[in-house]
């Protein structure tokens, strides 16, 4: 029937698994671990590549499309980009009944496909910066615990690779993308996020430093990679040997940077606004923004009533909005409430008898369900209103239950009960990568290790004398641990 089975603070796991199918945005696939995605999923992930699109090409970087399959000689190149990698990567090794000669492995990511081309079209500092992006799918194949959108065995992404003459020209590139990851999430999706940098442990281990934005999730006390934004350094231009003349004449090796956001951020949204209604749609992304549903009456004028419907959903769309109206005559106004409030459309408008008598619509917001009967003279000004209300609403909610999980400890007891307590706990640092590997060990409990998720960028200087919340040492700088995804 119609509504969920699971409650969100009760089963997490469940009501997932259940909100994304019931809502239409998923549909499980015969093959584990890869999900199909449904129009009402795959319209958030469009409406996200439109921002994303429009400001790459802005800040001048150029689409493109490499093949899907790597030579294993090419993967294999670099031993320690894929090492522990290599589990994950899916080989073709057949066509129809023969055995292919040399195995060849499905793009896992890019760096290997692109940077043999590379090295090929640099050749002087005039080729640079070279600034390619693909938006393509990825195969990984995971054996931890898949889930739709967050853990997939295929998923969508873009992956940015450019290349400069200059160290200093990407970091700053390295920053701007950053940037753009954190307004996907927090102007788009209304979902906070930490900027940071990763730790030398949970760095791409094949680059010089990576940074993200990493989100929360409060039902389960874990944090999510958001986004990732890698300084590549040098390392990968030594390996492919992409060099290029300098204005000195001289052969200098370039500075690369890489960057990807995938499909993973609509499983964030879900996590961070659904509720036992099902999902919660921030109005910017939302596939359908406004609902209008006819509300006939027995003796009524249902025509004067689904010309009203009509004319709103009408007068909406030409203001730019994306409106629909439900006029499915195999329904009740009431089912249809629960099925759009199941599927998360940000605002319903209900018209019935007594509404066209008194020149009104009501309207009924789906983040606090509160009602209100408005003059539809003036319908799209206070539509608009109302949805950017919605979205500050959504942000703003789920920021203070974001900036609740996050604790301050100094001690490594503090430390430990904050984690077990479902918290992302903030902790002063001596910033060594072995200390890292014990806590994790010291961590380890039913639920999985703490871990570090980033060191904030926006971070208070560490008081002269502070020691490490672990080791005693000398604090370096503040980071963020936490269980993760
Ligand atoms: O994050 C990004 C941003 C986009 C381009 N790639 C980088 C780094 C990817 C790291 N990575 C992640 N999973 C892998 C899985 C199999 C083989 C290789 C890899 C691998 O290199």
């Amino acid at each position: 029937g119609l509504g969920l089975s699971h409650k969100k603070d009760e089963n997490f796991g469940e009501w997932y698994a259940e909100v994304v199918v019931k809502s239409e945005m998923i549909e499980y696939y015969d093959v584990s671990g890869c999900y199909i995605l449904r129009p009402w999923a795959y319209s958030i992930w469009d409406t996200l590549r439109e921002f994303f699109d429009a400001e790459l090409k802005q800040s001048g970087v150029k689409n493109c499309y490499f093949p899907l399959f790597v030579s294993s000689n090419v993967l294999e190149k670099e031993k320690n980009h894929i090492e522990g990698f290599a589990p994950e990567v899916a080989w073709v090794t057949k066509s129809g009944q023969s055995d292919l000669e040399m195995p060849i492995a499905i793009r896992p990511t890019s760096e290997t496909v692109m940077y043999p081309y590379f090295a090929k079209w640099i050749r002087g500092h005039r080729e640079l910066p070279l600034r390619l992006n693909q938006w393509c799918n990825v195969v990984r194949w995971e054996f931890s615990n898949p889930t739709p959108f967050i853990r997939s065995r295929e998923f969508l992404w873009q992956e940015g690779h450019t290349a400069f003459a200059t160290k200093e020209e990407a970091d700053s590139e390295v920053l701007e993308i950053l940037e753009l990851y954190r307004r996907i999430y927090e102007e788009y999706l209304a979902i906070p996020v930490i900027k940071g940098k990763k730790s030398e442990l949970e760095k791409f281990a094949g680059g010089l430093y990576t940074t993200s934005v990493e989100a929360f999730i409060p039902n389960t006390g874990r944090g999510i990679q958001g986004a990732t934004s890698h300084c590549l350094g040098q390392n990968f231009a030594k390996m492919f040997e992409i060099n290029f003349e300098n204005e000195k004449g001289e052969r200098a090796m370039v500075w690369q940077n890489s960057w990807a956001y995938s499909t993973r951020v609509i499983g964030v949204m879900v996590m961070t606004h659904g509720d036992d209604k099902g999902l919660v749609l921030p109005p910017r992304v939302a596939p359908v923004q406004i609902i209008v549903i006819p509300v006939p009456y027995k003796d009524a004028d249902t025509q004067a009533i689904m010309d009203a419907c009509s004319e709103t959903v009408n007068n909406l769309n030409s203001a730019g909005f994306r409106a629909e109206a439900d006029t499915r005559d195999n329904y009740s106004p009431g089912w249809k409430y629960s099925d759009w409030e199941l599927k998360g459309v940000p605002l319903r408008i209900e018209i019935g008898p007594k509404d066209i008598a008194k020149k009104q619509v009501r309207i009924v917001r789906r983040d606090n369900s509160v009602k209100k009967d408005i003059p539809s003279d003036n319908l799209v000004e206070s539509v608009r209103e109302v949805l950017e209300s919605i979205q500050e609403s959504m942000f703003k909610t789920a920021k203070e239950k974001r900036d609740a999980c996050i604790v301050k400890a100094k001690t490594f007891e503090d430390f430990a009960a904050a984690i077990n307590n479902k918290k992302m706990v903030l902790v002063p640092w001596c910033d060594e990568e072995e200390v890292e590997k014990e806590v994790k060990a010291r961590t380890k409990g039913e639920t999985g290790a703490a871990k570090t998720l980033c060191s904030p960028f926006d971070q208070e200087p560490v008081p002269e004398g502070t020691l490490c919340f672990a080791t005693g040492k000398p604090a370096k700088k503040w980071t963020l641990w936490g269980r993760s995804y």
